[in-house]
């Protein structure tokens, strides 16, 4: 058994879709802990740090302006093994391969053109999601509680 907290984002088409909810019950349902929550917009420093492995990529410059296209939702969640099982239930990165049941199957616009929209982020390691709570929280002292 092992306790995680994650840092999960509801991405800008996740907000303007009316999905908050959803990712909420997801999250709640699976019986994980919401440790913290709030909606905020994005600024281009907070996505070069999350996004600090594609910045050189050719397509960060979508990723930017989709993540700035409207608020997101910001959410510390707990619970065992919350990490490799909150991916599973998001599904793969590209919403077209994503299985119904799935957030992604069940929640983005799988086609169309421009940027990956994919509604949900979430950590991909306990390192990353140290790393991404102190982004998207900065006025969490102590992130152990
Ligand atoms: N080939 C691509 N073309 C366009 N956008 C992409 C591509 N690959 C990834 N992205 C965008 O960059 C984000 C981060 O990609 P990454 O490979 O980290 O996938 P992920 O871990 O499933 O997504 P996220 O980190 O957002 O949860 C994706 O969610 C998507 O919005």
């Amino acid at each position: 058994m092992s306790t995680e907290k994650s840092l999960i984002l509801v991405k800008p088409d996740g907000v303007q879709c009316g999905h908050i909810g959803h990712v909420i019950s997801r999250i709640e349902n699976r019986r994980y802990e919401i440790k913290a929550l709030k909606m905020v917009n994005a600024t281009e420093e907070q996505l070069r740090q999350h996004y600090s492995q594609l910045v050189d990529k050719p397509y960060y410059a979508d990723i930017e302006k989709f993540m700035t296209s409207g608020p997101i939702v910001a959410i510390i969640a707990e619970g065992n093994e919350i990490i490799d099982t909150f991916r599973k239930m998001a599904g793969p990165t590209n919403p077209s391969e994503a299985m119904a049941g799935t957030i992604r199957g069940d929640f983005a616009r799988a086609w169309g053109p421009g940027p990956i929209k994919n509604v949900v982020h979430s950590s991909d390691s306990v390192e990353s999601a140290e790393k991404e709570i102190k982004i998207w929280f900065p006025e969490r002292i102590n992130t152990e509680n």
